[in-house]
């Protein structure tokens, strides 16, 4: 892991949209499309609103959730509204939101449609993800009712998953496939984030599944 910390918010987010934008630069450069897949929550909007403005070919990149909470768009919990208001808006409105959602009752109703819809995606080419003070990143709560499965090296890409901190149901990206990005980030703020993924560090990824991801892990971090 390597870990950065930067002298205010500001900085570090107009830092992390610039690496991720190079990254995504380097992708197209050898390749004909990238993956960029991005957490929800509240954290990574600032991110989201330089990225937009990123100078790519956002024509083949393809965005996708980390995980969403299985709300209509019309909710203020939606990660999908968020990813089309501050991030597929501008340059990157010619990217392709690949769905995590679909207005079925149940997310594992959706499951095969959504899991269908990611598999050209993978794998990630730039993952940027989230952390909460519980250590959870994406959708992979401890304590989830699903997580061992999820965590398991055979999982499949997507799964429906509940949890008591995690409010609303939830779809998550499983941890195969989140290990298997080429690039990955960790976004976090605050004294008691810096300290939950410390801590992280010393439990087994079932107790604290940020864990799982951070032995290639690029850590932003500012007060
Ligand atoms: O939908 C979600 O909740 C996220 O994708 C999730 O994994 C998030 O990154 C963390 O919960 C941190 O959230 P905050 O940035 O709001 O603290």
């Amino acid at each position: 892991m390597e870990f950065h910390t930067y002298p205010d918010r500001d900085m570090m987010m107009l830092r992390v949209s610039q690496r991720i934008a190079a990254e995504l630069g380097e992708t197209l450069r050898s390749a004909d499309r990238a993956t960029l897949s991005v957490p929800g929550g509240t954290t990574p909007g600032p991110v989201f609103d330089t990225l937009s403005g990123a100078d790519l070919d956002w024509s083949r990149v393809a965005v996708m959730l980390n995980d969403e909470r299985w709300v209509p768009e019309d909710n203020p919990r939606s990660n999908t509204a968020l990813l089309r208001r501050r991030l597929l808006t501008g340059r990157a409105a010619e990217a392709t939101l690949v769905p995590l959602y679909a207005r079925t009752p149940a997310p594992e109703d959706a499951l095969d449609a959504l899991s269908d819809g990611i598999r050209p995606h993978l794998p990630i080419s730039v993952l940027l993800l989230g952390m909460g003070a519980d250590m959870h990143t994406a959708s992979l709560f401890p304590g989830a009712d699903k997580l061992a499965q999820a965590m398991a090296p055979d999982a499949p890409p997507l799964m429906a998953l509940r949890a008591e901190a995690a409010g609303e149901p939830r779809i998550t990206l499983t941890l195969p496939v989140l290990r298997a990005a080429l690039r990955v980030h960790v976004l976090i703020t605050g004294a008691e984030k810096r300290a939950a993924l410390e801590h992280a560090r010393k439990l087994p990824p079932e107790q604290a599944p940020i864990a799982a991801m951070l032995d290639h892990a690029q850590v932003h971090w500012a007060e």
